[in-house]
């Protein structure tokens, strides 16, 4: 991990950091490929992509049976866990529910109302490690908006995390299918013997899940491109070096694809969050995915000339996590539109968001964060607007659409008004 000035980045450092893709197009062909091998020969393709991916046999893809064994099994501790996250999330997702509404526009009668989807597929990650988080963060927000079949796929084991099972049954998921990787969202999104497709896929996950959900786009509703993780922390000379580095750590461990960054307009301090990364990073499980992530071209710590500057370069990278520590926050936090999640503050590690605190972890990566925010109850919801116009309102809107209509030179739609003026139709 390297100090650099952000008034000196050259072009090749600039795209690398701002049009960042965790190397999700240079696989495009290759999970092309595999989809197409699952739309045509089905569980058999499932099966030998857990064989060649996963290095594991599997037997049955459909688990669902096994997820109520393994909450019942697991330790309290653990389970205590899964039930305090799971509270939070579900509380705070419970307060994104929208209320259907109806109102009168000058004898116009208008409103909107809000629909589950029927059939939604939730990816929830474990290639590297095992993910119950994310099965809380994506199965709750779905049953609280009311989906009636929430299908998960999930990356095949000789055995599966039981923690991974345990939390998909806290969440309520209908239908659990051990399979992984691009494969996962080819069978969600088209079907096969045993997994029935879906309407729409969500979650997170690495590369080769990204890739994926960017392919079926066409044919099955996603919700955004959720990959390889990212944080950008916004620090002045208040932070804590050690605190900077542990968040940079901490996403670097999930993936050699991960982007971490800092951004302080004090250069001691990037010279002290670089010293603490090296301590903190040395000696750890996941020493050699952390090195590669803090050494790709997408992590580094940034010197601007002030913290207008910084903030510019937090804008212009649109992080899936930003952080700022830094003395006026909510000041600074004024001046930010683009991240999928913003912790404020030395005390809001972004782990805890990761787990616990409430809020979704499932959060667009690669700059998306300039278009959508992360998961929601929303995004398992459709809405549809209702009109009733009294024959008073439809005179008084007469003259606008009939001459709108005649505008566009679609006669039929003006004559579709006008024969309700007249009287031999009252
Ligand atoms: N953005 C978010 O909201 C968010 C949230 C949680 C996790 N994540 C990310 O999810 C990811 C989890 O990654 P993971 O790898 O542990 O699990 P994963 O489940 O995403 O991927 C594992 C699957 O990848 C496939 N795969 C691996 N190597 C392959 C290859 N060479 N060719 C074809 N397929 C291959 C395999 O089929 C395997 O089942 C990380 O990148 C993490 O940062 C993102
Ligand atoms: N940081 C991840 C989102 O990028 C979410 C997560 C799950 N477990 C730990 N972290
Ligand atoms: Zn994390």
């Amino acid at each position: 991990m390297d100090v650099n000035t952000v008034a000196d980045l050259p072009p090749d450092r600039r795209r690398a950091l701002f049009h960042r893709d965790a190397g999700i197009d240079a696989i495009a062909s290759d999970v092309a490929d595999i989809i197409e091998r699952v739309r045509e020969e089905g569980d058999v393709a499932l099966r030998e992509y857990a064989e060649e991916f996963d290095d594991t046999t599997v037997g049955t893809i459909d688990v669902t049976d096994t997820a109520e064994r393994a909450y019942e099994e697991i330790d309290d501790d653990l389970g205590e866990a899964i039930e305090t996250a799971a509270d939070n999330i579900e509380d705070f997702h419970e307060r994104q529910l929208p209320e259907d509404w109806r109102a009168a526009f000058d004898g116009r009668e208008l409103g909107r109302r809000y629909r589950p989807i029927e059939r939604v597929g939730a990816y929830v990650p474990g290639g590297g490690a095992a993910y119950p988080s994310s099965a809380l963060m994506t199965v709750i927000p779905a049953t609280v908006a009311d989906v009636e079949q929430v299908a998960v796929a999930t990356p095949p084991a000789d055995e599966l995390s039981p923690a991974t099972l345990a939390a998909l049954h806290v969440a309520g998921a209908d239908a659990i299918h051990q399979v992984g990787g691009a494969q996962a969202i080819a069978a969600l999104a088209y079907g096969t013997e045993t997994v029935s497709p879906v309407e729409k896929i969500v979650g997170p996950g690495n590369r080769w899940v990204t890739a994926a959900k960017a392919a079926v786009r066409n044919d099955c509703a996603i919700d955004f491109l959720a990959g390889p993780s990212e944080i950008c922390v916004l620090a002045d000379d208040s932070a804590t070096p050690e605190f900077v580095a542990a968040d940079l750590v901490a996403q670097a461990e999930h993936d050699p694809a991960a982007s971490v960054v800092a951004v302080t307009d004090d250069e001691e301090l990037a010279e002290n969050i670089v010293a603490a990364v090296d301590r903190q990073v040395e000696g750890r499980e996941r020493e050699e995915t952390i090195r590669e992530a803090l050494d790709n071209d997408a992590s580094g710590v940034f010197v601007a000339r002030s913290m207008p500057e910084a903030v510019l370069f937090c804008e212009e990278y649109a992080a899936e996590h930003l952080s700022i520590q830094a003395d006026d926050d909510e000041a600074l936090l004024d001046r930010i539109s683009n991240a999928g999640s913003v912790f404020l503050g030395p005390y809001s590690p972004v782990a805890a968001g990761d787990y616990a605190a409430g809020p979704n972890h499932v959060l667009p990566t690669g700059g998306h964060a300039r278009i959508t925010g992360g998961l929601s109850v929303e995004t398992f919801l459709r809405s549809t607007t209702v009109q009733r116009l009294s024959s008073d309102a439809l005179a008084a809107l007469g003259d606008t659409v009939t001459t709108l209509a005649e505008a566009e030179g679609l006669e039929a739609h003006a004559e579709s008004v006008r024969v309700r003026d007249r009287a031999e139709y009252e």
